[in-house]
């Protein structure tokens, strides 16, 4: 797993390492631009010689009589030390050979003191023009365009950018050819944050111009030390490209991490492999029992395949709890899966003093008119603690009084809303998160996650492409289906019910809420890949054991 920093837990990192005495701000910016360039010449090698078009790569004979062209670059550098990393790289990419012009937005005298000593540095080399002269066609037919503008110190709307923005977007868009200076459009790089992205929230500050885009795109973006929060979640992820993270030498000061460790945000690379091995070799009941309720008669898909999913994840045994009409149909369905008639919640409280039942999932398809007392049995007081997944219509039940469910629930629980459900239940948080922001650090759907799960008192796990898991006490994951692991198809009907029984199927293995939760999505977004385009709800389940393989289980 990563640690995501938000902006300030990465100033303090720095601003540690600078007070130990272990490094100057002026390295650190040194080998933010080195980094940078180290990451250009790994994602294109072609760039990498010190000339361009028609240059000789090896000197062989036929290229002799060509003239060599250098390599050309624009680099836009902005008022702060985003800016002063982008002096670095035109200095670095001139010292191997290629022609570099510099842009500034802002003014030279106004540069932080790093950012001032790069400046000076680059200005022994070249001219530095105001960004407004950088006419828009001067910027596209370079071989490299770098956006040092601004990284994590973009706090409000950036307007006057807006064309350049517009540019770039259209410029990634539009062409994905390699090599791709050759057909005379620039790659373009992000240092730290494509221009205009709040790097806690991955949000962006739209402006009153609103045909004007409101950050910049990038082909590759370069981040410094650990990856941000805004690198995953929000807008940013459509306009980073790929997010490269460089080394420059900070070490995670432990005292530090300590004393914060509620606010790290972790991103999910991994499922929690150690306690999937556990799969205990006495009998099926050692591996739990879930225990899954359905809707009525035409509306037990959704729980079929959350116990389907329950059971592949490592469940000992999975019960379907029907109601009495719809037990024929859901027994021509089922083979591995049990079945158990519960017609209302009294049945339920009698099918729950079995002890042996270890994980309950309800609300997939249940629907609304049945959820409320359904769930008051399976939350009882009077009952254990049990580990309970609450997705779908157990959810939006109670969108008229979320307090109500609030107070039945425990620790033990696992909330799955979508964003639809998440603003039922939780309306205020959703209004301040779906609210156009206008200064940094903009309120992020992490945020929006760990004040749900603290209010619920239990772990919430928020959907999406960016998965968002938290607990009450403020630990936090992100699940991303972004860039490397990008799966859109498994936006599908049903599988969100999967996932449901995923976690369920943990549950009822031993994991906790926070560690089911976190290894359920991971699993899901891992069976998506797996499987590829064409996926349906109903092969989630069954891509796990090659993804359990893969593990080396
Ligand atoms: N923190 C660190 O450890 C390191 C930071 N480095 C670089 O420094 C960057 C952060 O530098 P800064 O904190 O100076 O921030 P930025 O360079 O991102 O920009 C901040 C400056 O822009 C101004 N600003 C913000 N929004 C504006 C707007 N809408 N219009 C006009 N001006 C606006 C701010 O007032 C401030 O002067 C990082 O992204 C990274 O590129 C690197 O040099 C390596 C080490
Ligand atoms: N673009 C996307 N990329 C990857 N996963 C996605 C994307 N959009 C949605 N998902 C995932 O798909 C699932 C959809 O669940 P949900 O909205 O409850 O649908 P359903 O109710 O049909 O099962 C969630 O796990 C969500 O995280
Ligand atoms: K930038």
């Amino acid at each position: 797993m990563t640690e995501l920093l938000t902006a300030a837990q990465m100033r303090a990192i720095e601003q540690a390492a600078i007070d130990s005495g272990e490094v100057t701000g002026l390295e650190l910016m040194e080998r933010a631009g080195q980094g940078v360039v180290e990451a250009i010449f790994e994602e294109w090698p072609e760039l990498a010689g010190a000339s361009g078009r028609g240059a000789s790569p090896s000197g062989s004979p036929e290229y002799l009589d060509k003239e060599e062209v250098p390599f050309r670059a624009v680099v836009l550098c902005g008022p702060g030390n985003n800016g002063g990393d982008g002096f670095v790289v035109a200095r670095l990419l001139h010292e191997r050979g290629w022609a570099v012009e510099v842009f500034l937005y802002g003014e030279a005298e106004k540069l932080p003191p790093d950012a001032r000593v790069n400046y000076e540095r680059w200005t022994d080399l070249g001219e530095v023009n105001d960004v407004s002269v950088c006419a828009m066609n001067k910027g596209w037919s370079c071989d490299l365009l770098i956006d040092a503008l601004f990284g994590t110190g973009t706090t409000r709307a950036l307007p006057d950018l807006g064309e350049l923005f517009w540019n770039m977007e259209d410029m990634v868009d539009c062409f994905q050819v390699e090599p791709l200076h050759e057909i005379g459009r620039p790659a373009i790089v992000a240092i730290d944050f494509p221009s205009g992205v709040c790097a806690d929230s991955g949000r962006d500050f739209p402006h009153r111009d609103e045909h004007w885009r409101f950050s910049a795109s990038a082909h590759i973006t370069v981040c410094f030390h650990q990856p941000k929060l805004g690198h995953f979640i929000g807008d940013a992820v459509e306009k980073c490209g790929k997010v490269v993270n460089k080394d420059i030498g900070l070490r995670p000061s432990h005292e530090w991490r300590k004393s914060n460790w509620r606010q790290i945000c972790k991103l999910l690379q991994a499922a929690h492999q150690d306690w999937l091995r556990k799969l205990t070799d006495q009998n099926k009941f050692g591996n739990g029992h879930s225990v899954v309720l359905t809707g009525e008669r035409g509306h037990t898909g959704a729980a079929r395949l959350a116990a389907r999913g329950a059971l592949r994840v490592g469940a000992g045994l999975v019960t379907l709890c029907v109601p009495e009409d719809a037990c024929q149909e859901v027994a021509s369905q089922v083979t591995s899966i049990m079945m158990k008639t519960v017609d209302d919640a009294a049945d339920l409280s009698a099918a729950l003093e079995d002890k042996r039942i270890n994980a309950l999932c309800i609300g997939p398809a249940l629907g609304l008119d049945r959820a409320k007392p359904l769930v008051a049995a399976a939350l009882d007081a009077g009952q254990q603690a049990r580990p309970t997944v609450l997705d779908a219509d157990a959810l939006s039940a109670f969108a008229d009084e979320p307090n109500a469910l609030f107070a039945m629930l425990h620790e033990k629980c696992v909330l799955t809303p979508h964003g639809g459900e998440f603003a039922r239940l939780f309306p205020d948080i959703s209004e301040k998160l779906n609210a156009v922001p206008t200064k940094g650090p903009a309120y992020s759907k992490v945020d929006a996650t760990r004040e749900a799960a603290k209010r619920a008192g239990c772990v919430v796990l928020f959907k999406g492409a960016d998965t968002v898991i938290a607990a009450p006490d403020g630990r936090c994951s992100i699940n991303s289906a972004h860039y490397e692991r990008s799966a859109p198809w498994l936006a599908t009907a049903g599988s969100g019910d999967v996932l449901a029984g995923f976690i369920t199927g943990l549950l009822a293995r031993g994991f906790d809420p926070m560690g089911a939760a976190e290894t359920a999505a991971w699993l899901h977004v891992e069976c998506a890949l797996k499987f590829g385009p064409g996926l349906i709800a109903e092969d989630i389940p069954e891509q796990l054991p090659a993804v359990f393989r893969d593990l080396g289980l």
